[in-house]
């Protein structure tokens, strides 16, 4: 899908290499002016406060690992942050409990089905099998706290703390899918009938809901995947949000199930770990790199962004970012290969 669409785009810059802080101006005036006129996709409705986007706006924000920041059309304009919320309140988990104990509640396999799948977790004994979509993200949420003043205030904190600003709940977006969520909320009671939850299930429910709530924009959620990149510590603010390690294993789950569905083609061909929202966004990571974060609501079938999508394929490639086209000077350094060992040849 993505190759076709990129078959002209030449990698402008070396593999292996920085950019200049022109040249990735530059690149995202080019994919903004390449991906307006497109007009695919289709806003989510479900949640009906969601149907009203206007499916015209268009941002785009690159923050890079050491915190340089560029952003374009409009990378200020706020929406719910949706299942991107998922990506940082696992990156929290992990860091106070360690990836052991949501692996054994959750694990870190694609289900191969859609987001909000209630089938999924029948057909796995009740295991939600990661934590990108509901089932996964509801059951990380309730390891926050078992309390849920207190869980919403760690959740809040923490991604706040990962966006460098406090971010606000979005009322009226919270208000419209707490009408709607019936589906949320028979995934959390199937989840306690699995002994998977421990804390009252609509109480887990109202807390997701309210994390998918806040409100944020395309600047925010790349300073939050820079913060990834840059190994759990905000490059802008400074502030350690989480440690190396809940980094690491949060982009590994990006990288297998942030996609959804769709996560085997976006790796094959983006070759990046990301996370996409309902709403509109989605956000790309480069380990050790920086984060692009797109928004503009046109969804496709499964519920990622059709002009990020496109976006983040563009950029990948004209900035060389996809993890499994390596340098070969990266091989040679590799701790894989001893210093001054040779391999035989096959
Ligand atoms: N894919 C999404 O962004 C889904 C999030 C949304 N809050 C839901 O639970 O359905």
């Amino acid at each position: 899908m993505f190759e076709a669409d990129v078959q002209d785009v030449a990698q402008l810059v070396a593999t292996g290499s920085i950019p200049s802080s022109a040249e990735i101006d530059a690149l995202l005036a080019t994919a903004h002016e390449r991906y307006a006129a497109t007009t695919d996709g289709r806003v989510a409705d479900y949640i009906p406060v969601l149907g009203a986007a206007d499916p015209s706006k268009f941002g785009m924000s690159l923050v890079t690992a050491d915190g340089r920041t560029h952003s374009l059309g409009d990378s200020a304009h706020t929406f719910s942050i949706q299942s991107i919320s998922k990506a940082f309140v696992y990156a929290l988990v992990c860091d106070a409990l360690g990836h052991e104990v949501v692996h054994d509640r959750v694990g870190v396999n694609n289900t191969g089905l859609p987001f909000n799948s209630v089938v999924a977790l029948e057909l796995n004994g009740g295991s939600p099998l990661n934590p990108m979509v509901n089932a996964g993200a509801i059951a990380t949420t309730a390891l926050v706290h078992a309390d849920p003043t207190l869980r919403w205030e760690a959740i809040h904190a923490g991604l706040s703390a990962f966006a460098g600003r406090e971010l606000q709940l979005d009322e009226e977006v919270f208000a419209s899918e707490m009408l709607t969520n019936h589906r949320n909320r028979a995934i959390a009671h199937l989840l306690t009938s699995y002994t998977r939850l421990d804390p009252e299930p609509l109480g887990v429910v109202e807390t997701y809901t309210k994390q998918c709530s806040l409100s944020v924009t395309a600047a925010d959620l790349a300073v939050m995947g820079a913060t990834l990149a840059d190994g759990g510590v905000n490059p802008v603010t400074g502030q350690r949000v989480v440690s190396e390690q809940a980094a690491r294993d949060t982009l590994a789950v990006l990288a297998s199930c942030g996609m959804y569905e769709r996560s085997g083609e976006w790796l094959f061909e983006i070759g990046l770990p990301a996370k996409s929202g309902v709403s509109g966004g989605i956000l790309a990571v480069a380990p050790g790199k920086g984060a692009l974060a797109v928004f503009s609501p046109p969804l496709d079938e499964a519920g990622n962004s059709v002009r990020g999508q496109r976006v983040c394929a563009y950029l990948s490639r004209a900035l060389a970012l996809n993890l499994f086209a390596s340098a070969p000077r990266v091989k040679e350094q590799s701790s894989l290969v001893a210093p001054g060992s040779h391999r035989k040849e096959l």
